[in-house]
């Protein structure tokens, strides 16, 4: 039986005279990850915003734990949400710990569990030190932690991994894991798509505040039909020499197939005894999220005053993909 965590029909908002999110449909389950992906300005922190009950939908209907975010009846489930913004900052005079237990205070949370959590971050050294001394990833950290106090049911999570190095991003990412496995539901912002698929359910791609493409990692696949890569060693010549094969060559040795082709080229390499090895690669999360992107702006450009009204903040290369990504 799956149950409804948050639920929103249609929802927008509006400010002044500019409409920042169009006609969002959104059913979170219980235990789901989902991931929000788009440009600066496309909607993510509205949306989220929208329901933690910090803001009121113009149009549509949110619900969160069964009620309206922004009603009497919603104190409740607030308690069972986590909530890290961007750019987290806190009280630079207080210590770590000092701060946590603050945050634990302010959230009827035991004050006994903020050691385990400190731990938990890789914190517990420094917790005695002020926060004006930590580094951007130690206050990242310490954003984590406060967001994971007192276990919670839905954890909104605005760019968690900015700042931390690729070791404490997977822990992060082990926490993610461990928090949906204890059920809870999570939705995550994030620029940085390299590292994020294998721990999402479902995606959403959001430009311009509207919903681009919303499903899970296998359907935004199937309905984009991206060619699958396929990469191998040991045919070098013999690809060329084969008319089929040879139209597929995009670089030595790399084959760009459709879904549908896949199989039977495949096979056909296979049969090679010099094939020494092979390996398949779909579009990642980076290509989807370019080929939504891209065909938006196509529709756009086709339609005077389209998709988003030609909005498109300029930033059309902010999102990291997989080929941009730089070690840390
Ligand atoms: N209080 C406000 N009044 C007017 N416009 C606003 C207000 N808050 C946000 N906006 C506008 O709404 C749009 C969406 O902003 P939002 O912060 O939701 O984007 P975002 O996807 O979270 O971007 P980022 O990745 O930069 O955080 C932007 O164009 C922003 O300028």
């Amino acid at each position: 039986m799956s149950s409804v965590i948050v639920s929103l029909n249609n929802t927008g908002k509006q400010y002044q005279h500019t409409r920042v999110l169009h006609n969002i449909d959104l059913q979170l389950q219980a235990g789901e990850v989902l991931g929000l992906f788009g440009h600066n300005g496309a909607g993510k922190t509205t949306l989220m915003k929208i329901i933690l009950g910090v803001i009121k939908a113009s149009e549509g209907q949110a619900k969160v734990f069964g009620v309206d975010p922004l009603s009497k009846q919603a104190w409740q489930g607030r308690r069972q949400i986590g909530y890290l913004p961007e750019n987290v900052s806190f009280y630079d005079q207080l210590t770590g710990k000092q701060v946590l237990t603050y945050f634990a205070r302010l959230k009827a949370v035991e004050v006994a569990s903020v050691g385990e959590l400190l731990d938990k971050v890789g914190l517990r050294q420094a917790m005695d030190r002020p926060v004006k001394t930590y580094s951007k990833g130690m206050r990242q950290r310490l954003g984590l932690a406060q967001a994971f106090l007192g276990d919670p049911k839905l954890l909104l999570l605005d760019e968690p991994t900015v700042g931390l190095d690729p070791t404490a991003t997977q822990e992060f990412y082990q926490s993610v894991d461990q928090l949906k496995g204890d059920g809870a539901s999570i939705i995550l912002c994030s620029h940085v798509l390299p590292g994020v698929e294998q721990h999402i359910d479902r995606a959403m791609i959001l430009s311009g505040g509207r919903s681009l493409a919303m499903g899970t990692l296998a359907q935004l696949r199937r309905d984009a039909n991206l060619p699958v890569s396929i990469r191998t060693q040991g045919l070098n010549g013999a690809l060329q020499a084969n008319a089929n094969l040879s139209q597929l060559l995009v670089a030595q040795g790399h084959l760009q197939v459709s879904e549908q082709d896949k199989l039977a080229v495949v096979k056909q390499l296979l049969d090679y005894p010099e094939l020494r090895d092979l390996q398949l690669e779909p579009a990642d999360l980076g290509r989807l999220y370019q080929h939504y992107l891209g065909t938006a702006a196509g529709n756009t450009a086709k339609s005077a005053g389209g998709l988003n009204g030609g909005h498109n903040d300029g930033q059309s290369a902010n999102i990291q993909s997989q080929a941009e990504v730089k070690p840390q």
